[in-house]
């Protein structure tokens, strides 16, 4: 820092042409013009103390040009003015083209040389200048001092983004006194030497504290402006906050990131995080503290904080007593039959009551769609009083949505069971994590091996599963249990007890207003949906109770009404069911206005209903075409084969949505006749032999349901013996199972969700290989009564029973 002096009444001066020795600068100069060459010898080198001298700006002649007389090309001259004044450049100035700006610095000369140029001889000195300045106590100059020194500090930073210039700039930060920084800047800036004029007319050092400041920011944002995209945000974002930090500042505001990060503190200190976490908190939040907030890594560090605040660390649902009466009606009241599923259930309940701590075991729901899965799991979390988060993962191919993305990612989100965690807002829910099944892999990692992680320490977990292929390992955590479709005597039991009153009470409606009878319940069941589970009943059953409802809001309004009104028997429900119906629907007495206004009415649909138990018949119409049932995601299934032929090479094709087992199966099936041929004596209308020179095609036309699975083995012989024998296979009955190449019927699974399926269809002969008698103990009876079942041990035991008049394969046979 430059000592204070007293300044002399009288000081030579030196013109700097275009230039501004800035207070608080230090400048190296070099003098050759002969006047200022003796100005220095006179003023400075003949000294023994280190001299004072006055450095004035002048204008160069171009530059003052468009607004001064003409200047002399030399303006290396020397004056003489009094310190500090403001005198006038017309008045004092020896020569009146040249052009002095009115105010300067006093400087001291810090260092000297003496050159002598050669050939010449002509004498030069290089001077190093230091202005001079007194020391300034006025508080509001120490304030302003500080604010400069912040932005400062700040305009370091981004240069430090740029390049590496840091360091030597931080030391002047450190050693220099924070009112000279703001000089000592501006003259390092490139700005226009009208800036620098103006900077030197600010004799007041508060006026050029303030000034600084002002041009730091700017400086700031330019170099931001250069700087390439992403970056050019975030500062901006940051010379914003600075401008706002100093306004604030003036105003004395508090500072709002101070506020808010006390806020996040206290966040953090009372979400009661167990003490390792906390740690790690902790050492974050200082970490974070130091951050700038446009800094990489200031937001993520922010966000993660947030989030271990809001997780439920402590927040639980309050564990009662477990009354297992209570629980076990609970579970009846929820839902019909599913006993095992219950009492599976009931178990773990009271191992938990006995062992509160013990290891809960992760359940794994399996069944086709609307089978109560869902709904379970929820029982479960009602039974239990706990809250209940479902948290899908169906298409889920990134590890990190199950992990989390790393902190420092940008853009980087917890995983979806933190998130479902956060969302539930305690940390002993019952969690769904559906459609297990649905994840896949890629590049991106596996989110079956972090699943694995999630599931295998301490949590109870219920599962649901479409049964896809789930890892193995994964599984292994698992206790699969499995839910099965319904038949239509459960269906109609279910809808009767669970989705009726619900469907109505969801529509506004009670069984005072509505009653959907026995009978057309059936009916929906049989003509309106053929599906494993619930749903689709569900949804027909809601469509009724909304047109309901539509006529029972228009009663309410257009009353009065007397008993056996026309209106009514309008078509109330058409369009209603799915695809319509011939329904009856009692709308019994309601009172409005103390009125009864309702009746019985019926309403007769034109349309047909969508399923009428004709179908397999209709299809089943030319020979090559057989019905098979398969088990596919959405449980058993019936499924119709085509096999068609043309004239070819021999060749094979398969059309419909086919995995790979079942291709091989249709090249052994395949096989097989072609090995029987001669012996079948298989010839066309025509009299061809058509395995000889001629393509075959298969089709699996039902639906966009992959297939995929050994057991259409036996259905696709069948649809080729029928094909070439040119013989309707029996269009009553369908078939399941495996056969290997010489024939003999291996058994299958899916049995009991099959026949459901068939019985489902109005299939009344159900062909199985002998080894799956077994798994029709599971089948229920009522479903069985309706139905021929047939064992086969080898594919001419299927045949046997496919035709109507027997197996072709013995008609034309020896064997
Ligand atoms: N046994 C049952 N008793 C009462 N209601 C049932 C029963 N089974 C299913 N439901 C009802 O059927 C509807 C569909 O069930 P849910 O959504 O639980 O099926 P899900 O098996 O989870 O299907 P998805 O696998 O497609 O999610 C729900 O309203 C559910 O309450």
């Amino acid at each position: 820092m430059a000592d204070t002096v007293e300044l002399p009444s009288r000081l030579a001066i030196l013109p700097f042409k275009n230039k501004v020795l800035l207070p608080g600068a230090i400048i190296r100069i070099r003098c050759t013009s002969p006047t200022s060459v003796k100005l220095v010898e006179q003023e400075l080198w003949q000294r023994e103390e280190k001299g004072l001298i006055g450095i004035l700006p002048v204008r160069d002649a171009a530059a003052a040009a468009s607004e001064t007389p003409t200047v002399s090309d030399s303006v290396d001259q020397t004056s003489k003015v009094h310190h500090g004044g403001s005198s006038d450049s017309n008045t004092k100035v020896q020569n009146d083209a040249v052009h002095w700006h009115n105010r300067g610095v006093a400087a001291r000369a810090l260092h000297l040389s003496r050159g002598v140029e050669k050939p010449s001889g002509r004498v030069t000195y290089i001077v190093v200048l230091e202005e001079m300045e007194q020391v300034e106590h006025d508080p509001d100059f120490i304030m302003l001092s500080r604010q400069f020194k912040a932005t400062a500090m700040e305009l370091i930073s981004v240069l430090e983004q740029k390049q590496s210039t840091g360091g030597r700039t931080k030391v002047l930060l450190e050693t220099v006194p924070v009112h000279k920084l703001a000089d000592i800047f501006v003259a390092s800036f490139e700005i226009s030497f009208e800036e620098q004029l103006s900077m030197l007319d600010s004799v007041d050092a508060k006026v050029r504290l303030s000034k600084a400041t002002e041009l730091s920011i700017r400086v700031a944002e330019k170099i931001t402006q250069k700087v390439e995209g992403q970056l050019s945000k975030s500062q901006k974002e940051f010379l914003l906050r600075q401008q706002m930090k100093a306004i604030k500042e003036e105003l004395g505001d508090n500072d709002d990131e101070e506020d808010d990060l006390a806020a996040l503190e206290r966040k953090m200190q009372s979400a009661g995080m167990p003490q390792n976490t906390w740690k790690l908190a902790l050492r974050e939040f200082r970490r974070l503290k130091k951050m700038q907030p446009q800094q990489p890594g200031y937001n993520s560090s922010r966000a993660y904080l947030e989030l271990l605040s809001d997780l439920p660390w402590q927040k639980a649902s309050k564990e009662h007593d477990l009354d297992l009466r209570a629980a076990q009606e609970r579970l009846d009241n929820d839902h019909y039959g599913l006993v095992k599923v219950k009492q599976r259930i009931i178990e773990y309940l009271a191992v938990r009551k006995l062992k509160p701590d013990a290891r809960g075991p992760v359940l794994c729901f399996v069944g086709p769609p609307g089978v109560g899965k869902t709904s379970l799991a929820s029982s479960i979390a009602a039974a239990l009083d706990r809250k209940f988060v479902r948290i899908s993962l169906g298409g889920v191919k990134d590890e990190a949505d199950i992990r989390g993305h790393r902190r420092t990612y940008i853009g980087s989100m917890p995983g979806r069971l933190i998130d479902g965690l956060k969302k539930v807002a305690v940390c002993n829910p019952v969690m769904l994590l559906d459609e297990i099944d649905k994840t896949g892999s890629d590049v991106r990692g596996d989110p079956a091996s972090a699943l694995l992680e999630v599931l295998d320490p301490e949590q109870n977990k219920t599962f649901n599963d479409q049964a896809q292929p789930i890892p193995p390992p994964l599984l292994d955590r698992m206790e699969v249990i499995e839910l099965p479709g319904y038949t239509p005597e459960e269906k109609l039991k279910i809808a009767m007890r669970h989705l009726i009153p619900r469907v109505l009470d969801q529509h506004g409606l009670s069984s005072e207003f509505l009653q959907i009878p026995k009978a057309m319940v059936q009916l929906v069941i049989q003509r309106y949906t053929r599906e494993a589970g619930v749903r689709s009943l569900e949804r027909n059953l809601a469509a009724l109770a909304r047109a309901a409802a539509v006529r029972v809001a228009e009663q309410e309004q257009v009353v009065p009404l007397s008993k056996g009104v026309e209106g009514l028997s309008t078509p109330l429900l058409e369009n209603r069911l799915v695809d319509s119906a011939e329904v009856e629907m009692e709308v019994i007495p309601m009172g409005v206005n103390n009125r009864d206004i309702s009746n019985t009415f019926r309403i007769t649909s034109p349309l047909p209903p969508k399923f009428d138990g004709r179908e397999t018949a209709e299809r089943v119409v030319t020979p090559g075409i057989c019905v098979g049932l398969v088990w596919t995601t959405f449980g058993g299934e019936v499924q119709f084969v085509e096999a068609s032929t043309m004239v070819g090479k021999g060749e094979l094709h398969l059309t419909g949505q086919l995995g790979d087992v079942i291709k091989e199966s249709a090249q052994i099936a395949l096989t097989w006749v072609r090995a029987r041929a001669a012996d079948l004596k298989l010839t066309s209308a025509e009299g061809i032999n058509l395995l000889e020179g001629r393509d075959i095609h298969i089709h699996f036309p039902a639906g966009a349901i992959p297939k995929d699975g050994p057991s259409a083995g036996v259905t696709l012989v069948t649809a080729l013996v029928s094909l070439f024998s040119q013989r309707k296979v029996r269009s009553d009955t369908a078939m399941t199972g495996e056969m290997t190449l010489r024939g003999l019927v291996l058994p299958v699974g899916g049995i009991k969700d099959k026949i459901l399926a068939a019985h489902r269809y109005g299939i009344k002969r159900v062909i199985l290989p002998e080894k799956n008698l077994k798994d029709l103990v599971e089948v229920p009876p009522t479903v069985l009564a309706n139905l021929e079942i047939l064992l086969a041990k080898r594919m001419e035991d299927v045949l046997e029973q496919a035709f109507d008049s027997g197996c072709p394969w013995r008609q034309h046979s020896k064997l």
